[in-house]
């Protein structure tokens, strides 16, 4: 079993990998969890592949396991929905010492660990990600959050969980449009700090789903690479802001085709290649350099914009990212492969040139 560790000060939480992990789960969460009830959050399409396996598993190591399922989909980050589930947690008679096990993608896991980080002020959280983007990504670092419909992420906190539990075997029942989505963000972590990742993927990424070897190499790489980020800025002060290379565009594409339109990964795709862009109009990064970011993320997602979007729109909604200061809005640029800087100064201009010429 593959184990790394995300260090915060005084308190510190594993992120377990193993084949088959999700179908002997229960001792490791007995470890980590001495509560009795334990609610499993979970979507439309997960609930009939894993949670029933899993909310067995939980009761026969003695659990009180409920399970509340929302529909599939980015729609589902929702203030709404939220309220839903802290009814289902009074229903179910949820305290202080009960758990939130999320069980699916990214939309499941920052859900259901806003309800943990909010419900009774915060109960216990257990990440279970079924995705290759929550695996990599959104179930390690504790950003939970819901959407409104003008910004992305704009309720929420920053809530870790007890415990992260990866089983690579999940990936097995992915779609493929959903499984590609997810190299976007491992692809991220080599353009932001790894130039030997980044190269690695240019090697291996087309074989990816196929060599489990690979596959699993790349989920540890990128939970080692968040999981060292994170350790040092949890609350985004500085350092953090690099996982959001691609997010100030990503996030206003999502937002503004509508949540849902463009999948989480796929409008950080495009964000990238814009974000690129414009490094490369500033001479920050070469055109070679350039053209093998596209080039990679291209051949993760060869994703186009659905449509040429209202500029206006574009800016205003970068106007709400969480990144800004001063009404500045602010963009994590490329400066080489595995390294990228901080930067508040790009004009309106600059960006539609990128984005929307
Ligand atoms: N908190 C963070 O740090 C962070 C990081 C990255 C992304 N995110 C958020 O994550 C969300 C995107 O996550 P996502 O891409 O996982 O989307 P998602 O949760 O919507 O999952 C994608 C689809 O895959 C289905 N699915 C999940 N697991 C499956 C499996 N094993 N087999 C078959 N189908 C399965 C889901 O039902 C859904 O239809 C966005 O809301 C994004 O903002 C958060
Ligand atoms: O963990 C982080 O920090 C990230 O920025 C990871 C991103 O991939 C992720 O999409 C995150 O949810 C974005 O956060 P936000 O603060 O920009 O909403
Ligand atoms: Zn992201």
């Amino acid at each position: 079993m593959e184990r790394i560790n995300v260090n915060l000060g005084k308190r510190s939480y594993p992120i377990f990998i193993e084949h088959g992990i999700l179908g002997n789960i229960s001792k490791i969460v007995r470890e980590y969890f001495s509560g009795r009830k334990i609610l499993v959050i979970t979507d439309s399409n997960v609930v009939d592949l894993y949670a029933r396996q899993l909310a067995a598993g939980l009761e026969n190591e003695g659990f009180q396991t409920f399970v509340e399922v929302v529909p599939a989909g980015e729609a589902s980050k929702s203030l709404a929905r939220a309220e839903d589930l802290y009814n289902a947690a009074l229903d179910h008679r949820l305290d202080r010492k009960s758990a939130i096990l999320a069980l699916g993608g990214g939309v499941v896991g920052d859900l259901a660990g806003f309800i943990a980080a909010t419900y009774m002020r915060g109960i216990g959280f257990i990440q279970v990600p079924t995705t290759l983007l929550a695996q990599v990504d959104s179930s390690v670092g504790g950003k939970v959050a819901v959407n409104l419909p003008r910004a992305k992420n704009i309720v929420g906190a920053f809530y870790q969980p007890k415990l992260v539990i990866i089983d690579p075997d999940t990936l097995l029942s992915l779609p493929e449009r959903e499984f590609a989505e997810g190299l976007v963000e491992v692809i991220k972590y080599g353009i932001i700090r790894d130039e030997d990742f980044f190269r690695w993927l240019e090697q291996y990424i087309k074989n990816l789903r196929q060599n489990t070897a690979d596959l699993v190499h790349a989920i540890k790489r990128s939970c080692e690479i968040k999981a060292a980020i994170v350790s040092e800025d949890e609350a985004e002060c500085g350092l953090r802001m690099v996982l959001n290379f691609g997010h100030t565009v990503g996030h206003a594409l999502e937002a503004v085709f509508g949540y849902g339109t463009l999948l989480h990964g796929e409008a950080v795709a495009l964000g990238m290649v814009f974000e690129a862009k414009i490094a490369l109009n500033r001479g920050l990064i070469d055109e070679r350099t350039f053209l093998r970011i596209e080039g990679l993320v291209k051949s993760a997602v060869p994703k186009d914009l659905p449509h040429r979007p209202d500029p206006d729109s574009l800016i205003e909604s970068m106007s709400f990212d969480k990144k800004n200061l001063n009404e500045k809005i602010t963009f994590i640029l490329p400066e080489r492969l595995g390294r990228v800087g901080v930067y508040s100064d790009i004009t309106a201009k600059e960006i539609l040139q990128a984005i929307a010429p």
